[in-house]
Formats: structure tokens, sequence, C-alpha cells
């Protein structure tokens, strides 16, 4: 028997993880990321665990554990995880690279069409700045959807070639940027020769312009939260989109009133995105055990996903014939409602329950197919 504790936020859990598909008896016990704890390993002692970004995997997590031997993420991001512990222990870890790249992509250009319609005519006559940092799943498919638009595109991303897209200095996106969206892993000091952490501060801050749409979806401590703060009480006009918060799940009433548009962590919130990180992790699991020993999981890595997906009727293509299109597609106004109704004033935030709940409810958006 293997057991499995699996985040219950992580889609089609078990069209995955069932013993048909897996030919292997499982136990697979759901709760909540955040309750994924020591104690709950203690009274489980599972084989594997199957995440999402609110647990976190470290030696607080482990060390008291002998029976874990497989933690699978279905995120992009492994800010949450130790890789360099897990890796010590021989634990066999994997993440969802690249799984909501689209979703990331689409929803910042929800949100740079939502606050600049005039851009859907951008021309040489008329040029549209976006500068990108982080070039790699996510930034350089928003480039892909930028320079179909149009658009011109500065990126900067200093562990990529130079490229078309990768094209620019850090300094050069924060001055001549008419949009700028961060899409970098989270790194620290010593774990990064170029850490992101507090990348975006008041000198980053200070050198873009006031008219510079700056849009964060990649972690919220990227950008430094009282800096922020301190840079739109001196100047109220500046346009900020942030899906990610510095302290979330608390988002403060005073940043949120001062954003253009925020968001409680859902610009990879697609059925695409998150079934794509599902089918990924299972794959590897798949891999990892059958590796391990044929006779545990004797089954090839199965595309499911294809099962599991509705028709899919939206087009890039069709979506730039008819811009008007856009909000009935993905009214990401709503979403920025929802966040703000979650508005504890007596609290002067939005609680952590509050914004979870509000992922854990969220009505999942499909993609639109960037290719016919
Ligand atoms: N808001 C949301 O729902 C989601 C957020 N994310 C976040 O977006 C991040 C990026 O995602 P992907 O593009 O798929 O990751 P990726 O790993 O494919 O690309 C990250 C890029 O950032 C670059 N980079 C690292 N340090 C840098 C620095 N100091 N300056 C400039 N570039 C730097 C890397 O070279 C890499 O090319 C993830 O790490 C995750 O934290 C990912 C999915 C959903
Ligand atoms: O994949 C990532 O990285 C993300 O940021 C996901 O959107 C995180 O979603 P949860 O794991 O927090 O549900």
């Amino acid at each position: 028997m293997l057991t499995i504790i699996a985040d219950s936020n992580i889609a089609h859990l078990h069209d995955y993880f069932n013993e048909e598909i897996l030919k292997h008896p499982i136990n697979v016990i759901e709760m909540a990321g955040r309750d994924i704890t020591p104690e709950a390993l203690e009274q489980h002692q599972p084989d594997a665990l199957l995440i999402r970004s609110v647990t976190p995997v470290d030696a607080k997590l482990l060390d008291k554990n002998q029976s874990v031997k497989f933690v699978g993420s279905a995120t992009i991001g492994t800010d949450h995880v130790n890789e360099g512990y897990v890796s010590l222990r021989g634990i066999r870890f994997a993440n969802a690279a690249g799984c909501s790249k689209h979703s990331v992509a689409q929803y910042v250009l929800s949100a740079i069409l939502q606050l600049r319609p005039d851009y859907w005519s951008a021309n040489e006559d008329k040029p549209v700045k976006v500068g990108i940092i982080g070039l790699g799943n996510i930034g350089s498919t928003l480039a892909r959807y930028a320079l179909d638009l149009g658009w011109e595109v500065l990126g900067y991303d200093p562990f990529q070639s130079a490229s078309i897209i990768n094209n620019a200095s850090l300094d050069q996106v924060l001055t001549e940027s008419d949009v700028i969206s961060l899409h970098v892993p989270l790194t620290m000091l010593g774990h990064s020769e170029l850490p992101t952490y507090h990348m975006i501060d008041a000198a980053a801050l200070a050198k873009i312009p006031q008219q510079t749409l700056l849009i964060n979806t990649a972690r919220g401590p990227v950008v430094s939260e009282a800096d922020l703060l301190a840079e739109l009480d001196k100047s109220p006009q500046r346009q900020v989109v942030l899906d990610v918060f510095e302290h979330e799940p608390q988002v403060p009433a005073q940043l949120l009133k001062k954003l253009a548009i925020a968001t409680p962590h859902i610009a990879g919130y697609t059925l695409e995105g998150k079934l794509r990180g599902t089918q990924i992790i299972f794959d590897t699991f798949v891999r990892s055990y059958g590796e391990k020993g044929a006779d545990i999981l004797t089954i090839k890595e199965q595309d499911l996903m294809a099962d599991l997906l509705p028709d899919n009727p939206y087009h890039w293509q069709d979506l730039k014939q008819a811009p008007e299109k856009l909000v009935e597609f993905y009214d990401i106004k709503a979403d920025d409602s929802l966040l703000r109704e979650a508005l504890d004033e007596s609290a002067s935030a939005v609680e952590g329950q509050a914004f979870d709940a509000l992922r854990k409810n969220y009505a999942l958006r499909r993609e639109w197919l960037f290719e016919r």
C-alpha cells in the first residue's frame, strides 16, 4: 500500500492518483495545504507528499520523518521547498515547470489591456514597450503574445543568452518601459548570485517613470511592500497590478486601496494550468516509482488531460480580431472586486482565511489557445 498525503487544492487529484490507473493499492489522504505538518506526517507516515505552494517542505517538516520518499509540487514556483535539504535526504522532488505559463501570460495581457485598451492598436507610430524581467517559461510566453500584438519587448534575464527578447539591461527595462512585468523566481541572498528578493525596492521604483504600469505575478517578496507603499503615497497616480503579496495570505488595506488591480494569487488558476500541474507531477511520480521497482507501478505515463478537458472554443487569433471579447473571456476586474469585497475594515486587511477561501473557491478560468 502506498500512502499519499495530498493538498486538497490539487486539481483532479483522484482522476490521476487512483488504484485503477496506478494498478497498485494506494491510500490518498487529502487535507488543506497548510495542514500538512510534522504532526500529520507522524500520524500517517506517507510515502509521498503532493503539495502546492502553501506547504513549506524543509527540515522542520521532515526532520522527524523517515517515510516520505517523493514530494511533488503541482506548481511552478519552488521557493516553498528547501530543495537542497530534500535532495540531501534522498527524497525525489518534482515541480510542474511551465504548467501555467499561458495562464499567467494571459492574465498579464488581460491586466494591461483592461487598464490601457488603446494598446490593442499599438503600432510603430504608437509603439508599446513591454519590459519583461525574467524570460523563462512565463516571461518568454508573454513576449510571444506581446510581439504578436506588434509591441516592442525589452527583456532582462542575466541567466539566459542574449536574444531578440533578452535584449536590455535591468536599468533599461526599468527606465524605458511602458509596462514592466515580473516573471522571476523568488531567490534569496546566498541562493542566487542575483537574488530577486526585494528586487523592486525604493531605488528601482525611483527609476520607473510615473506613467509606467508595474505588474507582479511572480512572488510577493520580489517587490518591497514597504517601499511600494511609500512610493504610492508619494505618487498615487502610479498604476500597479499585484496578484502576489509580500505578506500573503494577508493583504493590508492601505496597499489594496492604492492598487489599480489586485487579485488573490490566481494568475495561474485556469483549468488547463492546474490540470497540467497535476499531470506533470503524476508523470514524475510514475517515473520515480517505476524506476525504483517496476513491481510497484507497472504503468507508463498516461496523458489523461485530454479526457479531462472540456472543448475549448477560445482562440487567441479570434480574440485579437475582437478585443471586446477579452472581457467576456476573462473579466480581471471581477477578480479584483472579489478581493476588495473580502477586505475586513476592522482588521484593515484581507485576512489570511478570506484570501485562502477566495483561492480555494475560485472558478477556474479557461486558457485561450495560442495556436490553432
Ligand atoms: N501568480 C501565479 O499564479 C504564478 C506565479 N508564478 C511565479 O512565476 C515565477 C516565474 O515562472 P516561470 O517563468 O515559469 O519560471 P522559470 O524558472 O521558467 O523562469 C524564471 C526566469 O527568471 C530568471 N531569473 C532568475 N533570477 C533573475 C534575476 N535576478 N533577474 C532576472 N531574471 C532572473 C531565470 O533565469 C529564468 O529564466 C515562478 O518562479 C513563480 O514564482 C508561477 C506560476 C503562477
Ligand atoms: O505555480 C506557481 O508557482 C503558483 O504561484 C501557483 O499559482 C500557486 O498556486 P497554489 O499552489 O498556491 O495554489
